[in-house]
Formats: C-alpha cells, sequence, structure tokens
C-alpha cells in the first residue's frame, strides 16, 4: 500500500473514552486522506516547496523534512527538482510512518536520494543544510522544547539557509480566534467530516497539538537567530512561515 489509500474515518463512530491522538499505525493507512482534508491550503504549501527550494538551495545541498510522515516534503521536492539537485532525509518519530514513507519513496523516486530515519527530532544531531522543512510538526512538541530544536537548526543551517514552518495557528483576540475555528469546522464539513467526528479528533487533539499565536513563532524565529522571517502563507487558522539564515 504505497499510494492516497484509505478514507479517514478514525473518529466517525461514537467513542467511550476519546484517546489522545497518536500516529500509529491506522492513522498512517489513511493520513494522505486526513491531512488533506484536514489543513487548510495543504496542497499549495506542499507545491510551493520546490519553488522555494528551486530559489534558496545550492545545487546538490542537503534538505531535512522533520516529522515528515509520509515524506510528502520529499516527493515535492523530488517532482520540481531533479535527481542531483539536492539530497533529503526525512525524520520521523513514528515507525508506522517511517516505514510507510521508504517503501513510498522508493517506489516512487528511485532516482531521488531521498532517506527516512527514525528518531526524535528534540535530541537529533542534525548536520549541515540548506533547507529545513517543519511542517506541521513543531506544533506537537511541548512549548517549553521548540526554542531549543529552532535554535540547532538555526546552527545546522548553511549562510543562505532556508527554513519553512507550517504550523495550525491561534489568534490573540478570542472573538477572531473563534470564528477562524468556526469557518475551519465548516472547511472540514465541507470535506465531509461529519459533527462527531469533528468534535471527537478536537479532544483527541486536547493537550497533543498546542497551536501559537504567529506573534509567537516570530519571536521565537528571532530568539533562535533568525533576523528575518515572513509569513508567506495563511489560510483560517493555518499559516506557512519562511525564516532565513543570513
Ligand atoms: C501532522 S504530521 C506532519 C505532516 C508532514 N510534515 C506532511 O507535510 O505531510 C506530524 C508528524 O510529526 C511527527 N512527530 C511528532 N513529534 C515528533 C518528534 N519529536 N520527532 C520527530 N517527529 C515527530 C509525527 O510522528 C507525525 O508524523
Ligand atoms: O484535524 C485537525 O484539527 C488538525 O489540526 C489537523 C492536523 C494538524 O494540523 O496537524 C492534526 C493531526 C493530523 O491528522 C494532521 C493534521
Amino acid at each position: 500500500m504505497s499510494d492516497a489509500s484509505y478514507r479517514d474515518a478514525i473518529f466517525s463512530t461514537p467513542l467511550d473514552r476519546v484517546a489522545s491522538f497518536s500516529f500509529d499505525e491506522r492513522v498512517v493507512a489513511c493520513f494522505p486522506d486526513m491531512i488533506r482534508r484536514s489543513v487548510p491550503g495543504y496542497g499549495q504549501i506542499l507545491g510551493m516547496l520546490g519553488l522555494i527550494a528551486r530559489r534558496h538551495l545550492r545545487h546538490g545541498a542537503h534538505v531535512y523534512d522533520l516529522g515528515c510522515s509520509l515524506a510528502a516534503g520529499g516527493l515535492a521536492l523530488a517532482g520540481t527538482l531533479p535527481p542531483d539537485a539536492f539530497r533529503y532525509t526525512g525524520v520521523d518519530l513514528s515507525p508506522a510512518m517511517v516505514s510507510q514513507a521508504r517503501e513510498t519513496l522508493t517506489a516512487e523516486c528511485p532516482d531521488h536520494q531521498l532517506a527516512v530515519v527514525e528518531g526524535d527530532i528534540r535530541a537529533f544531531d542534525f548536520q549541515p543544510s540548506g533547507m529545513v522543512m517543519l511542517n506541521f510538526t513543531l506544533q506537537f512538541l511541548a512549548p517549553d522544547d521548540r526554542l531549543a530544536v529552532l535554535e540547532r537548526l538555526y546552527e545546522a543551517l548553511e549562510p543562505g539557509g532556508v527554513l519553512v514552518l507550517s504550523e495550525k495557528i491561534v489568534d490573540a483576540d478570542e472573538a477572531d480566534n473563534a470564528w477562524r475555528v468556526e469557518r475551519y469546522h465548516d472547511f472540514k464539513r465541507a470535506n465531509g467530516y461529519s459533527e462527531m467526528e469533528i468534535s471527537q479528533k478536537r479532544t483527541a487533539l486536547e493537550n497533543v497539538l498546542l497551536p501559537d499565536t504567529l506573534t509567537a513563532h516570530r519571536d521565537r524565529l528571532a530568539q533562535a537567530g533568525f533576523a528575518r522571517s515572513l509569513t508567506w502563507f495563511q489560510y483560517l487558522n493555518f499559516a506557512s512561515l519562511v525564516a532565513f539564515k543570513e
């Protein structure tokens, strides 16, 4: 099973107790469908990764994709850049994600240099790189662990390197936030999720996915050393930033 696979029905039946969300085999089996129906702009963000790499990446440089899940970031770059343009390492904590990602990359991009390793990005020994992608991963780390990871990524990036940070975000203003979350739930309904699925997934993600404001992200990036960052994409409560190592 190496392609778009099953429809996400994980929260479609009533659960006595909704367990915390985890990236296990059941999630892996429907992940491409889940993320496309749950993250506004996911396809557009993937589409830009190759274009950002084309502008910022030195020929042959190394790229990290942290919390790579099924290596969608690697597939996106391989769709835009030739095999000698970059080397890619995806890192993920979930063994089920890692084994499925490897299978997909072998089947779909045999000529590109794409590796996936199982590891925890909080303790990973990062090698020098020209680009780092952190797409919807930082939000799953304990808030106190986030700055240290960004500091180590700043160190690992080569001069001229770029970090792409995509996240679910929260508004500081309560009313603005409520509007955005309500429209996000409309987005999920329009993508075929039921009220039960929306509410049980929300419960499962409580205390697991902890979103920051865009201001908190920009401040943290600056604290980690990134003198320049900007939000290049936002769709409801999901955004993507780029930060530069000068
Ligand atoms: C929402 S998914 C990321 C989606 C993926 N980047 C994409 O664009 O399709 C979050 C991923 O982060 C991984 N993850 C969470 N904490 C991690 C950690 N400390 N180290 C490495 N991976 C982690 C999870 O296993 C999961 O696969
Ligand atoms: O479904 C949600 O509420 C999400 O926040 C989507 C989200 C994410 O943003 O990382 C959460 C878990 C995974 O299923 C993939 C996407």
